[in-house]
């Protein structure tokens, strides 16, 4: 930013189309080359042309289109500073509600500790600077991933942690040393999750690597060989292959048992023969490997294809960003060796199930985090929109439901803390036992505030919700996009009923 100070007189004198200067939060803008390329038109910059318009612009603009403009800037106002807080990489949010209780200086938790807290920190860096530029592009192009985003998380053993605590983490360097891989819990693996997906971009958010999230986690429990093991999880975290999970087909969504993706065994007993299809797999056009669920002879099983003969790949256009690789897959006659079976034959079931508990929690983590950044932008623009003459706050129905937004977001993480602490203390096969249940809630539960939230945030914004760019972004982007929060991963009806049936093994026989 330049030095230049100028005395508001001044300003004020460059008021025509020749010289059309104007003050936005004690920083002087020459617009005069700019006019015509202004996306709100040439009369009302004319219009406020040397004077002091902070209120104007903001009330329309997004701090962040300054920033992508600073060459305009020709210097400052002499002797004042600006009153407008902006937002530098890393930093957390000064909006009331902005960042849960533990984040928020005035309170405590006893789930966080300074581990936690580097983490955090580390990871909204990445994200702000990193991340955000990425992830905005490829929502709005479509492309998948670039491979220098999935290299530099792969140094950072971002990947890793997505997978969450255990062996695989002991010895990579995280984030530079924030946390040690023995250390790491699920409140770093919330923390990695809840970070990551204030990049605002959902269809990218699945495409950065969520196949690989939902995917790894059965293989690193359920091979039986663990050299291979290691190899697929060494190809995987290195960046070097793209792994992805293959269950929902046409003919089975959240219902797994209806499988009709077949693998029969040949007669020597080595191979099986893979024939069926398999519909909205994510990642599922740019992967490697396929964790596949199948019918064997006697019930399910899961087993590890490759990409190659007779497996064929395309994209389905879906309502968030083609960014996220969404894929129908057909197998045809494909050779797969018996040692790819994940668990046991004809009890897949069991890998799927289990498997399902942290792709879960982990959406859960996601989709109340952004409801908390939706929350907070309601928060920003009804504080800064003035509509009859009014800031829009100071209307009672508002504050209404920004109380209701509130009170959703800071249940949902006050429970999902609850449940990540409980996680925190069980091994993986205790957690699918007494855990499956109230994570199948706490998703349900999380999606159906979303569903409120999204939709209260679109009557607070007005069209601009409506609106990919621009003030309302975040919640046109969430508005359109939760839904794929309440499907994915367990319809909301299936997961609650999942719940209960779960509480119902603990009823005592004894009745009232
Ligand atoms: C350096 C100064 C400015 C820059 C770089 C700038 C840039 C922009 C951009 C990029 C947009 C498109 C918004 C989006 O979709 O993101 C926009 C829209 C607009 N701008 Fe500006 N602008 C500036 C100053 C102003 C001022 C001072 C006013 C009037 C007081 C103004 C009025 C508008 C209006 C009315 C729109 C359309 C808003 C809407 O559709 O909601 N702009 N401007």
């Amino acid at each position: 930013m330049t030095s230049k100070t100028f005395a508001r007189e001044e300003v004020a004198k460059n008021n025509t189309e020749d010289s059309l200067w104007f003050i936005i939060d004690s920083s002087v803008y020459d617009v005069t080359d700019f006019i015509d390329a202004h996306p709100g038109g040439e009369a009302v910059l004319k219009q406020v042309a040397g004077t002091d318009c902070t209120d104007a612009f903001y009330n329309l603009h997004r701090q962040e289109v300054l920033q992508k403009y600073s060459s305009l800037c020709i210097g400052q106002i002499e002797g004042e500073q600006s009153k407008v807080i902006e937002h530098k990489p890393g930093d957390l949010s000064v909006i009331p509600y902005g960042e849960p209780t533990w984040l928020s200086p005035q309170f405590k938790s006893p789930y966080y500790n300074e581990s936690h807290r580097r983490l955090q920190k580390a990871m909204r860096t990445f994200t702000d600077e990193e991340l955000y530029p990425i992830a905005q592009e490829c929502e709005k192009t479509g492309k998948h991933i670039p491979q220098s985003l999935v290299d530099s998380m792969s140094e950072k053993g971002i990947l890793h942690m997505r997978i969450g605590p255990g062996k695989h983490l002991h010895g990579v360097n995280l984030m530079n040393g924030a946390v040690k891989g023995e250390e790491f819990d699920y409140f770093h693996d919330l923390i990695v999750t809840q970070e990551m997906v204030r990049a605002n971009a959902r269809g990218f958010q699945d495409g950065n690597m969520a196949g690989m999230t939902i995917s790894l986690t059965a293989v690193l429990q359920f091979a039986n060989n663990e050299a291979w093991k290691n190899k697929i999880a060494q190809e995987v975290f290195s960046g070097k292959k793209k792994i992805c999970l293959a269950i929902t087909e046409a003919f089975a969504g959240s219902d797994v048992a209806g499988l009709r993706t077949t693998a029969e065994k040949t007669k020597d007993g080595k191979h099986y023969i893979v024939n069926g299809s398999k519909k909205w797999i994510t990642n599922g056009v740019f992967s490697d490997i396929f964790v596949t669920g199948v019918k064997t002879e006697k019930g399910l099983s899961v087993i590890v294809i490759e990409r190659g003969e007779g497996v064929e790949t395309s994209a389905i256009k879906t309502s968030y960003s083609p960014a996220a690789g969404t894929t129908f897959i057909t197998f045809d006659n494909v050779k797969v060796p018996v040692e790819n079976l994940l668990g046991q034959e004809n009890k897949g079931i069991h890998v799927i199930l289990s498997n399902f508990n942290h792709e879960r929690w982990m959406m859960a983590c996601a989709v109340i985090r952004m409801s908390r950044l939706v929350t907070e932008e309601c928060m920003k623009w009804s504080n800064q929109r003035l509509v009859f003459g009014k800031r829009l706050i100071e209307q009672p129905v508002i504050r209404q439901k920004l109380a209701k937004m509130i009170a959703h977001c800071e249940a949902n993480q006050a429970w999902l803390e609850n449940i990540t602490y409980q996680m925190t203390l069980m091994p993986y096969k205790q957690q699918s036992t007494h855990l499956a249940g109230p994570i199948g809630l706490l998703k349900m539960f999380a999606t159906r505030s979303a569903h409120e939230i999204a939709d209260e945030a679109v009557q607070i914004f007005g069209g601009r919700a409506l609106t990919q760019t621009g003030m309302g972004k975040t919640i046109e982007m969430f508005h359109r996009t939760y839904k794929f929060d309440a499907i994915l991963g367990g319809a909301e009806e299936v997961l609650g009923d999942l719940g209960v049936r779960q509480a119902l093994k603990n009823m005592p026989r004894s009745m009232l």
